[in-house]
């Protein structure tokens, strides 16, 4: 059996392709060897009945005898190891959910119901680096990747509204603990029939901006706001998760060379584990809605197009509806009133699903079926 070392299992993202692998029986096609960096020999995960010694994640020697090692460790982990693991010589395959090597240009970014044919080039070309994009733009291309196929795209622009889980698990914990303090300091002035909703709000606004509203991880209160800064800043005015729109989307387009242009602004908003995006396309030609609705439905088994009315929206295109699930919803799609060929739509996926755990299960298939002639 093929061995396939995972580091990171433990983390969020981890977590999640932990979850999804046992779901789909993937264990069964490989022999998976747990690496930690704070729990080596200690028991790993059960697998089939076994239970096996955690290994090093630092241990070179070890990770260099993986057929193809799994990594959602982080974007530090990958630049300390993968650059050693080369130089030693090895040529396994290294799937990563971190950011560090999506721009190299002898590596792919992974997701095969959108870029399958980029993926299967790449590995008769002996591509040995397989890496999984920006949770934010393989949602917008798992939602919309039917009209990118269709070369109907002129532009695009994204105005996301991305949940906490793409910080991170403390930012997640911090968000929830935002929303205790901000219930406890108001529940006197909410049970109360006298209270106006003026009272409540001034007393909402006076704990946010109390110096000890609990924001060490986001720098600022989320619960009952946003924060419209995510990343560190370009030198264009965009931050760096605004550029990863249009540099990810058309490395994993292969557009690299002929970019389609893509820009929005990227919001951090108040849900838990699902982004939502805004979209706003210039298509090439004026395409009619019910061509368009059809393009988008067909492109993959997990789009879901949401009718554009009140209950259908309010039923199923939202972070609470979607969250935990492979769908990716797409909805209020309507032609907007700056012409024929403007089109706006709004979309929600799982970012800890489709936007980084499940592009990288499914790859690691892709790659053991290749493996396998
Ligand atoms: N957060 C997201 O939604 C997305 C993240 N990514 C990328 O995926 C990578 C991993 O991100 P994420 O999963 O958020 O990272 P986490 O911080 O959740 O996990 C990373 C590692 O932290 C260590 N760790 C320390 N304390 C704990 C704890 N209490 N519980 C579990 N693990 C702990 C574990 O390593 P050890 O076992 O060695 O101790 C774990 O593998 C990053 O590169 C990120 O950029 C990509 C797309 C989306
Ligand atoms: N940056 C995304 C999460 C993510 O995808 O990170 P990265 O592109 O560094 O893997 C967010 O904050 O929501």
């Amino acid at each position: 059996m093929v061995s396939v070392g995972v580091v990171g299992w433990r983390g969020m993202v981890g977590s999640v392709l932990m979850d999804r692998m046992r779901r789909e029986d993937d264990f069964s096609a490989f022999e998976p060897v747990f690496f930690s960096t704070s729990q080596a020999g200690k028991d790993g995960p059960e697998i089939g009945g076994a239970v096996k010694p955690v290994l090093d994640a630092n241990d070179l020697e070890k990770l260099a005898e993986m057929a193809v090692v799994v990594s959602c460790q982080g974007g530090g982990y990958t630049e300390r190891i993968h650059p050693a693991l080369r130089k030693k010589g090895w040529s396994g395959y290294w799937i990563d959910a971190a950011s560090t090597l999506r721009m190299k240009d002898n590596s792919v970014i992974v997701l095969d119901p959108v870029n399958r044919h980029v993926i299967d080039r790449a590995l008769d070309e002996g591509v040995k680096d397989f890496i999984g994009g920006n949770c934010t733009v393989s949602l917008m291309l798992m939602a919309v990747g039917g009209l990118f196929a269709r070369n109907w795209v002129e532009w695009l622009t994204a105005m996301t509204y991305q949940s906490a889980s793409g910080a991170g698990a403390n930012n997640m914990r911090e968000l929830v603990q935002q929303m205790g303090v901000l219930g406890e300091k108001s529940k006197d002035l909410l049970h109360d029939p006298a209270a106006t909703i003026l009272d409540i709000d001034q007393r909402i606004s006076q704990t946010l901006a109390d110096p000890d509203f609990p924001s060490q991880y986001f720098g600022a209160p989320l619960a009952a706001s946003l924060i419209p800064w995510i990343d560190r800043a370009m030198e264009n005015g965009q931050t760096r998760e605004e550029w990863k729109g249009i540099a990810e989307t058309n490395k994993i387009l292969g557009r690299s060379d002929s970019p389609i242009a893509i820009d929005g602004q990227c919001v951090r908003v108040g849900a838990m584990r699902c982004h939502s995006q805004a979209l706003a396309i210039k298509l090439k030609e004026a395409i009619p809605l019910k061509t368009i609705e059809e393009a988008i439905a067909s492109a993959n088994d997990w789009v879901s197009v949401v009718p554009n009315d009140k209950a259908a929206t309010l039923a199923k295109l939202s972070p609470a509806a979607v969250s935990g699930t492979l769908t990716i919803a797409v909805g209020r799609i309507r032609k907007m009133n700056l012409g024929p060929e403007y089109l706006t739509l709004f979309t929600v996926g799982d970012q800890l699903l489709w936007g980084a755990a499940e592009p990288l299960r499914r790859v690691l298939n892709i790659i053991l079926g290749h493996m396998a002639g």
